[in-house]
């Protein structure tokens, strides 16, 4: 697949190129699995010269016996020495990069962890030696949220506060998933969104489905509901980096939100349990799921709803994770029905997304959200604001725009009009034809 977007990531990897001919520069790269990170930082230097290191589940010994072979390739040096573990290799290219420029890129850089947890500090060391006097482009990415920012924003690890930049590395947005779907499908606006709603963005996800021309919902579900599928054991396999043994907690709840059990109260009914512990490391340690509380409402109020951000995450809990049994058997024509059932249901809520993301890509809002009461009702789908301008848009998502009933919309919004004084509202139904 041709390369997409990424125009403001490859702009910040060029720029640190530059800044590291003055002094070193080392810039953490974060993004969920399969977003793109490694074909990123190989398009920012594919015309330069990159040391790329992927740190593999394996020993040091092994490991540093491949990066001395890259090494070589690269800088088409003879290494003389030993260099048998990651402190010597990485003394040895900050010391090359006292003569010449170079680029260095570590991937799966948390990875280390497992491996020899004494290289971060080893590495903190030795760049604060060479820092000022070298001229390396480091660039450290990896896939585990919680430890990236862990290694690098907890005062208490060796190398917190080391990196120059940054980079949080997002799935695509809706505007460059529609260039990309234009350039393998005819365009139907139900498919597409199907296409947004299952695969969220990720790189890979759309990579996989554009090869195989998988473009419609009947043709997606194929490819998720077959023998050798990729996607059944994707969930499990893009999570359980982040929580380990400790993991089925997490995924009874990821499950229920998926469900629409989006309430603490709601999961906690069902698991009999207290689960504000894991709802809070699930929101700010792994980033998977977000609070999210009625526009307008006080930032401390209880009224909370719990929503998985990630698309793929929560078509995988709904549709593969509960029915395991079904996968365990192969029976995928169960799935495919199931699927099909339910997914109108999944779409729904997905679209509400989809134009809350579109209407974000305009910035012509300076806030966008929805509106529910104490008990969760009388919800209202979409309330975009632009306080400067004293104007707000309300609105209703609808996969079948004929079944929105303006005058019920505004009639709900009356319980949010006196936060809305002198403003301009324009109440508007959002259906499958205006995506
Ligand atoms: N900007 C892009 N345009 C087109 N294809 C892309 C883009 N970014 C990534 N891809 C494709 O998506 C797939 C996943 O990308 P990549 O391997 O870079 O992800 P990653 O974040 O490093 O994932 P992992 O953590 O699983 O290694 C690759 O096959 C890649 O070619």
């Amino acid at each position: 697949m041709k390369f997409y977007n990424r125009e403001k990531e490859l702009d910040l990897l060029k720029k640190a190129e530059q800044s590291s001919f003055e002094s070193s520069f080392m810039t953490f790269i974060v993004g969920r699995r399969r977003v793109g990170k490694t074909r990123l930082i190989k398009e920012a230097y594919k015309d330069k010269k990159l040391l790329y290191f992927f740190v593999a589940k394996k020993s040091e010994k092994l490991l540093c016996e491949e990066y001395k072979g890259i090494i070589e390739g690269v800088l088409g040096k003879r290494i003389i020495g030993q260099l048998t573990n990651f402190k010597e290799i990485f003394e040895y290219l900050m010391s090359v990069g006292e003569s010449e420029q170079i680029n260095i890129a570590i991937d799966e850089f948390q990875e280390f962890q497992n491996i020899n947890p004494s290289v971060y500090s080893d590495m903190q060391n030795i760049w604060d030696e060479y820092k000022p006097k070298s001229k390396v482009n480091l660039i450290l990415s990896g896939s585990i949220y919680s430890l990236m920012s862990k290694i690098f924003e907890d005062s208490k690890e060796p190398l917190f506060g080391r990196a120059d930049r940054k980079i949080v590395l997002e799935p695509f947005d809706v505007n460059t998933l529609k260039e990309i779907y234009a350039d393998y499908a005819e365009f139907n606006a139900k498919d597409f969104v199907s296409f947004y709603a299952i695969t969220g963005g990720m790189a890979k996800y759309i990579e996989i489905l554009c090869k195989e021309k998988a473009m419609s919902l009947e043709k997606i579900i194929d490819m998720v509901f077959c023998d050798g599928s990729f996607f059944l054991a994707e969930g499990r396999e893009v999570l359980i980096g982040e929580f380990g043994k400790d993991y089925h907690t997490y995924f009874s709840i990821l499950s229920l939100v998926a469900g629409s059990k989006t309430f603490r109260s709601e999961i906690e009914g069902v698991l009999e349990k207290s689960v504000g512990g894991f709802l809070e490391k699930l929101e700010k340690n792994y980033r998977i799921i977000k609070r999210v509380q009625p526009v307008f409402s006080k930032p401390n109020a209880r009224n909370v709803k719990y929503e998985i951000i990630d698309n793929f995450l929560s078509f995988w809990f709904m549709f593969v994770y509960k029915n395991l049994s079904a996968v365990e058997i192969k029976n995928f024509d169960y799935l495919k029905k199931y699927t099909l059932k339910y997914f109108d249901q999944f779409l729904g809520r997905k679209l509400e997304k989809y134009f809350k993301e579109k209407l974000a890509s305009t910035n012509e809002y300076s806030m966008i959200g929805s509106y529910w009461d104490k008990k969760g009702e009388n919800e209202i789908d979409i309330v975009a604001v632009n306080e400067m301008e004293k104007r707000a848009l309300i609105a209703e998502v609808k996969l079948n725009k004929n079944k929105i009933n303006l005058q019920e919309l505004k009639e709900k919004s009356k319980k949010i009009l006196r936060y809305l004084k002198g403003f301009k509202i324009e109440y508007k139904g959002f259906g499958l034809e205006d995506v």
